[in-house]
């Protein structure tokens, strides 16, 4: 499953959350967001982490122009639209990026009728993600979608949960729901931009035990298929 550990300021952080488990780090490009960063930082940021981990760019109702410079100059392998983006755009921004740059786009979800959008954005975008809707901030809320309302949610391409998720309600959540992957910001932080990497840990660590339960459960449903397995392997 992805995680994706969003709002990153710090480099030394980010080398950290890489290190503990995180398939993808996100960088807030939308200026009014107190984790704001610029794309100088976020090149400061990647240049310490492999090549193999997602680097996703956070934007919200800004031009194509604004959102390539960022991805060229950050280094970036995906972006996130987070505003009013509408379909038309994201095909727009599809054309002006480099071949192979993600495009995910964010619904925040106010009532079950938010989701309906989903079928606009499939054939445009390559993953959609749920985020809780506030009135007056685009993202980085702390606030949980009703997660019930989510439960028919299966759209024709991949899918994130985000939206108020912590290492203490992680489990709720994916005991509920089958996302593709799950993104975290303000629910492991101390402070805006600042990462609490005891509560990233906790997370990953959450994630592990929830895949060994996984992984023992489907072992023990093919008891018949394992033994087949190592009678091959004998001379
Ligand atoms: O984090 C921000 O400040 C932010 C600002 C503008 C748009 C999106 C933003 N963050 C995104 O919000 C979701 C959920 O965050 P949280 O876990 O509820 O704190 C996440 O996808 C962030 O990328």
């Amino acid at each position: 499953m992805r995680v994706k550990i969003c709002g990153i300021t710090k480099p030394e952080q980010g080398q950290a959350i890489a290190q503990l488990g995180a398939t993808a780090l996100g960088f807030i490009c939308v200026p009014a967001s107190p984790r704001y960063i610029t794309a100088t930082q976020i090149q400061a940021i990647v240049s310490r982490i492999p090549q193999h981990f997602e680097r996703i760019g956070v934007f919200a109702n800004t031009t194509c122009a604004e959102i390539f410079q960022v991805v060229t100059d950050g280094d970036l392998t995906g972006v996130q639209l987070h505003g009013e983006e509408s379909p038309e755009f994201c095909t727009q921004l599809r054309q002006s990026l480099p071949t192979g740059v993600e495009i995910i786009k964010a619904l925040r979800v106010r009532n079950s009728q938010a989701l309906a959008q989903a079928n606009f954005y499939v054939d445009c975008v390559d993953t959609l993600l749920l985020d809780a809707y506030h009135p007056q901030m685009l993202g980085g809320t702390g606030k949980t979608i009703d997660w019930i309302t989510l439960q028919q949610f299966c759209p024709s391409c991949p899918w994130l949960l985000a939206g108020g998720l912590t290492p203490e309600n992680v489990n709720d959540a994916l005991n509920q729901l089958k996302p593709n992957g799950i993104d975290l910001s303000s629910g492991v932080e101390r402070a805006p931009g600042d990462k609490d990497l005891t509560k990233v840990a906790q997370l990953f660590r959450q994630l592990a035990a929830r895949k060994t339960l996984a992984d023992a459960e489907l072992n023990s449903k093919i008891p018949h298929e394992s033994s087949a397995r190592r009678e091959i392997r004998l001379p």
